[in-house]
């Protein structure tokens, strides 16, 4: 009887009683977000006992077949349909002529950010719900980014420099092991924070690390919360986000002093001009500006301006670090018989001779093959399976007159990126990894210009400007890595930069080693995550074009 009250009260069981009981409360209180009635779903077994929670948990390991089917069933004959998600939520899916008509409606219809707010779980993630819920560090980057492009590359083309020289060392004798996946979460890390919060801390090792795991604990966060019922959420958020609150915590002892100290010397500025001081031009700068001119009291707070640089380190960070990742290995499995590499390298020589060592907006222009190898690596190997995550939040839900649906209140709209990306009859040979895909027309079209003395007739023209749609930064119904449409990504001009001196400079000054065979990508519901541990050789080149 003893050992029986002792096996009753042993924390292994408790806890699993505890696992159960949520599992069953999940699966009881679940019920899919609003959707259409008349849409046809995927993956949903007709008359299946807890149908929507069993089939939210299939999507885990199911989502590459249930999109691959969607896409002819549906996507390709211009129809919707409605697909479970692993978090529980459930998106209608629609095909990609629909873009228009979803992207049509006022942000107060049909939300990204309440999409992201939800997604990311808002509530607890980011220190506090207010930077979520105002989403103001994404109002400062779309005033600000663009038009500071040109007076940052040269801060970033220094950081390039500096990261690579570190971790991948100047020894032109030995090859030398690099994880991809590691090495580029520290280098990403320092040449996004040379934007957001200049030097000398975007250097810092510690402050890197904090915020490397502040925004794994946001992940985990994210894959925790929906495992939970929604009335327990209030509970368990503060809990599962406690890590959050000791990075931020930790973190914040580096970044509220530069804070304070920027806003007291651009006070002092403004008051005498006389002042002795050079302004960064980083995210920071940017921030008070705005936040000034626009008189948000609240969002000059040193504290909050802190709180909102975690966002926008966690949105830059992971999925630059998860592209660069799939361009190295995109490139590097690729048939050396294609001389991809010494194609790019080529290229990056050529345009760094005419700019006598100094990138330019304009010089970077001309780096036509890295542009493509980028583009063309974001295309295959994309990460994110689906995009334009809206979240309908006009009273009266919105609704499409063609196939007569409509998504009601709360129910989520999204589209099938990796489909559209893999579609034979708009990339031929899909499936294949071809780096001067976007490339190759370009220098094809500016041979015949050269050939003719430069003349052009009006044929020319249009197809001039239909190959400049084919650049990293140009989205479209058939390109949706960073979005489209108002919304799309506003990062996405300084990534293109950003990876582009990051491969000019990799290719000028590294003789790295094809690999033979292209390590996997994993799928994980929604994800397609690169290999986290495989590793490529380098070795500095004796005749490397920056010392
Ligand atoms: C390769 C790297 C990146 C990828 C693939 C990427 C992708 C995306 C995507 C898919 C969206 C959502 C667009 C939509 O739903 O329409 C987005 C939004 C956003 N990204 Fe990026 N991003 C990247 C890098 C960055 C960087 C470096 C920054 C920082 C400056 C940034 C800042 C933002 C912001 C502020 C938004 C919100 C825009 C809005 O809702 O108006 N991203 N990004």
């Amino acid at each position: 009887m003893t050992s029986f009250l002792e096996y009753l009260s042993h924390p292994l069981f408790i806890a699993s009683c505890l696992l159960v009981g949520v599992v069953v409360l999940w699966a009881a209180t679940s019920v899919p977000s609003p959707v259409p009635s008349n849409l046809p779903w995927q993956g949903m077994k007709e008359q299946e006992f807890l149908g929507h929670f069993r089939a939210s948990l299939r999507s885990f390991g199911s989502m590459r077949e249930w999109l691959k089917d969607g896409y002819e069933r549906y996507s390709k004959n211009g129809k919707s349909y409605i697909i479970p998600d692993v978090s529980g939520r459930t998106e209608v899916i629609i095909p990609p002529q629909k873009l228009r008509w979803l992207l049509d409606h006022p942000d107060s219809v049909s939300s990204v950010g309440a999409a992201h707010y939800d997604q990311l779980v808002g509530d607890y993630n980011f220190t506090d719900p207010y930077v979520l819920g105002t989403l103001y560090h994404e109002h400062v980057v779309h005033k600000s980014l663009a038009r500071n492009m040109a007076n940052i590359i040269p801060n970033i083309q220094d950081e390039v420099q500096h990261a690579l020289d570190e971790t991948w060392g100047k020894d032109t004798a030995d090859w030398k092991d690099i994880c991809v996946f590691s090495n580029m979460m520290e280098v990403v890390a320092q040449l996004s924070n040379r934007m957001f919060v200049g030097l000398p801390l975007c250097r810092n090792k510690d402050y890197g690390r904090l915020m490397g795991g502040f925004a794994n604990s946001v992940i985990s966060a994210v894959t925790l919360m929906p495992l939970f019922p929604a009335f327990i959420r209030p509970i368990v958020g503060p809990v599962i986000t406690i890590p959050n609150q000791y990075y931020w915590w930790r973190v914040s002892k580096y970044t509220v002093p530069l804070i304070k100290e920027r806003e007291a010397n651009m006070a002092r500025r403004k008051q005498d001009p006389s002042f002795k001081w050079e302004e960064p031009n980083d995210y920071i700068t940017w921030h008070i500006n705005v936040a000034e001119a626009e008189g948000r009291k609240k969002d000059l707070d040193p504290v909050m301006i802190a709180r909102f640089l975690l966002p926008l380190n966690f949105a830059a960070i992971h999925t630059t670090v998860f592209t660069i990742t799939n361009v190295f290995f995109d490139l590097l499995g690729s048939d050396p018989k294609d001389g991809f590499l010494e194609g790019l390298r080529e290229e990056a020589e050529n345009v760094w001779a005419e700019s006598k060592g100094n990138w330019s907006k304009q010089s970077l222009a001309k780096l036509y093959r890295a542009d493509s190898a980028i583009r063309e690596s974001m295309r295959v190997s994309n990460f994110m399976t689906h995009g334009l995550l809206r979240k309908v939040i006009g009273k009266d839900g919105i609704t499409d007159p063609e196939e007569g649906f409509k998504v009601p209140y709360g129910g989520y709209v999204a589209t099938d990126v990796h489909s559209v990306q893999h579609d034979p009859d708009i990339y031929p040979d899909p499936e294949r990894y071809d780096a001067f895909r976007f490339s190759r027309p370009i220098e094809e079209f500016e041979a015949k210009r050269t050939a003719s003395g430069g003349a052009l007739d009006p044929a020319d023209e249009k197809e001039w400007l239909r190959l400049k749609q084919t650049g990293i930064v140009a989205t479209g119904e058939t390109f949706l890595p960073f979005g489209h449409g108002k919304h799309a990504c506003p990062g996405r001009f300084f990534v293109s930069h950003e990876l582009k001196m990051l491969l000019a400079y990799v290719v000028m000054n590294y003789d790295v080693q094809y690999l033979g065979k292209r390590p996997e990508n994993q799928w994980f519901g929604q994800s397609v995550i690169p290999p986290t541990t495989a590793t490529i050789k380098v070795k500095r080149r004796s005749q490397a074009a920056a010392v």
